[in-house]
């Protein structure tokens, strides 16, 4: 089986990677597997400069293709907030938990016609002495007023895709692979990368 290397130390983030690129018969490795002493500080102010210093650090440690994601949420009461933080929204220790605790928090004045949201992933696509090369992904959605699911990772619990009628936390790994920021930014990239075309 053909191996990419996604640049994550995400488990969650890994295992939405593995929905999306098994599928297209790869197997997908992490920093965990391939490089766990690293830590690339996320230093950058937009999701696509934060991709790009994971990508290309990586890239040039391994001296190997690598794939780096930087996304988040955007909630558009919240003037974007979490956006390019979302890790750390709640601090810097990460923790999804206080995170999602600090959203609905502020959410709670917003009323109900104005809680629309969006996923972002920008992917960032490294090798040694190329040009790095940027795909975008987004899902629209809604924030919901309490934790819905237990699948998933992040914020899924309280993003609620119409489409399905759920919260991106009760989906499937393919469900969430077919409509999520990842899955299309993950087919942006196949449009263009020979070798990894998908659905
Ligand atoms: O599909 C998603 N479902 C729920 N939440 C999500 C999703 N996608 C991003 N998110 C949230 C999680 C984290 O709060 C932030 C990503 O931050 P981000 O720096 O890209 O990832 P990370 O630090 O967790 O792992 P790493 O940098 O090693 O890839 O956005
Ligand atoms: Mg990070």
């Amino acid at each position: 089986m053909k191996e990419i290397i996604i640049a994550t130390k995400n488990k969650g983030k890994a295992k939405d990677f593995e929905a999306l690129l098994e599928p297209m018969g790869y197997k997908v490795l992490t920093l965990h597997d391939v490089a766990p002493h690293i830590d690339v500080e996320e230093t950058g102010e937009t999701f696509e400069a934060n991709a790009i210093l994971k990508a290309e650090a990586i890239a040039q440690e391994l001296q190997a293709t690598v794939i780096a994601d930087d996304s988040g949420l955007e909630i558009e009461a919240l003037d974007g907030e979490p956006g390019v933080y979302s890790a750390r929204y709640s601090g810097d220790e990460k923790n999804d938990e206080s995170n999602i605790d600090k959203v609905l928090q502020k959410m709670v004045q917003v009323p109900d016609d104005e809680k629309t949201a969006r996923f972002r992933c920008v992917l960032a696509l490294a090798s040694p002495g190329q040009e790095t090369i940027i795909f975008e992904g987004t899902c629209e959605g809604l924030i919901t007023d309490e934790r819905k699911g237990d699948k998933g990772f992040g914020y899924d619990p309280i993003f609620y895709v119409p489409e399905f009628e759920k919260t991106m936390a009760e989906m499937e790994p393919e469900e969430k692979a077919s409509v999520s920021h990842r899955g299309n930014a993950i087919r942006e990239l196949g449009k263009t990368m020979p070798g990894l075309s998908g659905n």
